[in-house]
């Protein structure tokens, strides 16, 4: 593995808010990102590898050397933060190899591995502008191509694009996922970002209270989170607390559902999860399907290739996302579309 957080624990001197039980590998040409709330400890875990801080506890390896005992710029590791800090009274090709300037290689083959570097990121023949001439998309290629340039061991991303606009934080998430898988660099990206996480991640590791509470791929976590923390973190979704009443049913504020109750006996409580795209709009004269709803449409957004609907129905709200046109005053949840996870006060209540 190329980056290991080997049970990693930091807390803040004088508080008692840090990051604990830190267990995470990610291998070479990896993207893994990092969610979860704000204050969960995202940034802690980047600047613990950047080597900002020491763990009080375990170790940090990176190819399998622990980087302890050095100093952040020893590491090799390329970081990029939100801000993308280039010199301002530097020439990109400067700001560039400035890491390179720091290690003594001589100016004509510094200039040449810039333009290597500009090409790599899609800025071939810049190297002479300076950084007040190109645009935010463009300053933040060019950090890129700085914390490339000596050949890390590890790319550290922190909220890279939080500070573009929306059309090219898409377009820089590609690029991103492009020139670091073509370097096959292990990369750890930190985004408040749950779609940008979606879309660019192999892995995504999902923290909460300084603990990582679920890692998986995109889609293991979209389909099978393990808790209700995880499920709202990553895509949309409706959760409503439940009681399982008996098998195969569960007690709700909208009442109750017909849905797989395996590994909950009666009484448990349980988190009821059903994503907004597994909803059918149900016509007005059908006959009654299983987990049939009608209400009054409280919101309703157009969203090109998907119509966003919350339904309000009686005891709370039903959010589900359709091609359907026209209206939909009444819905039905497949069973097979429910799934439960432990209830809040479910401890030991799982069977
Ligand atoms: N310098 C500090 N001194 C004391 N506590 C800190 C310090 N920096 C962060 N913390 C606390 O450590 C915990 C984790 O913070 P961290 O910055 O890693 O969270 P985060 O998930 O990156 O949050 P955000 O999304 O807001 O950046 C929080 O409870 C935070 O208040």
């Amino acid at each position: 593995m190329s980056l290991t957080y080997d049970n990693v624990s930091f807390i803040y001197p004088g508080s008692t808010a840090g990051v604990f039980d830190i267990a995470l590998d990610i291998a070479r040409g990896e993207l893994v990102a990092v969610i979860g709330a704000s204050g969960s400890g995202k940034s802690t875990i980047l600047k613990l590898l950047a080597g900002f801080m020491q763990p009080d506890a375990g170790r940090i390896l990176v190819e399998g050397q622990d980087v302890g005992p050095l100093a952040p710029e020893d590491r090799r590791l390329g970081v990029v933060f939100q801000n993308y800090a280039l010199f301002p009274h530097m020439r990109l090709w400067e700001n560039i190899t400035y890491p390179l300037k720091v290690r003594g290689i001589r100016r004509a083959e510094r200039r040449a591995r810039a333009q290597e570097m500009l090409a790599r990121v899609g800025m071939e023949g810049r190297g002479d502008d300076w950084p007040t001439a190109i645009s935010g998309g463009q300053q933040q290629r060019v950090a890129l191509a700085r914390a490339l340039i000596f050949e890390p061991r590890g790319l550290l991303l922190d909220e890279p694009l939080s500070a573009l606009d929306a059309g090219l934080r898409t377009s820089m998430r590609d690029e991103i996922r492009r020139v670091q898988r073509a370097a096959g660099i292990a990369t750890l990206l930190v985004t408040h970002d749950q779609e940008e996480a979606l879309s660019i991640a192999d892995r995504i590791v999902v923290m909460h209270d300084g603990r990582i509470i679920q890692t998986g791929t995109p889609q293991e976590l979209y389909e099978t989170p393990v808790n209700a923390q995880v499920a709202a973190f990553v895509g949309q979704s409706n959760l409503w607390p439940g009681t399982v009443e008996q098998t195969g049913r569960v007690r709700t504020p909208i009442g109750t559902l017909a849905c797989p109750t395996e590994g909950y006996a009666p009484g448990a409580a349980v988190t009821v999860l059903v994503r907004p795209e597994r909803i059918l709009p149900a016509e007005p004269e059908q006959p009654p399907r299983v987990n049939d709803f009608r209400g009054t449409v409280v919101a309703d957004r157009y969203l090109g290739p998907v119509r966003r609907i919350d339904l309000s129905v009686d005891g709370g709200l039903i959010r589900l996302e359709t091609h359907a046109r026209g209206a939909v005053g009444r819905v039905s949840i497949p069973a097979e579309a429910v799934r439960l996870l432990p209830g809040a006060d479910a401890a030991g209540t799982r069977s």
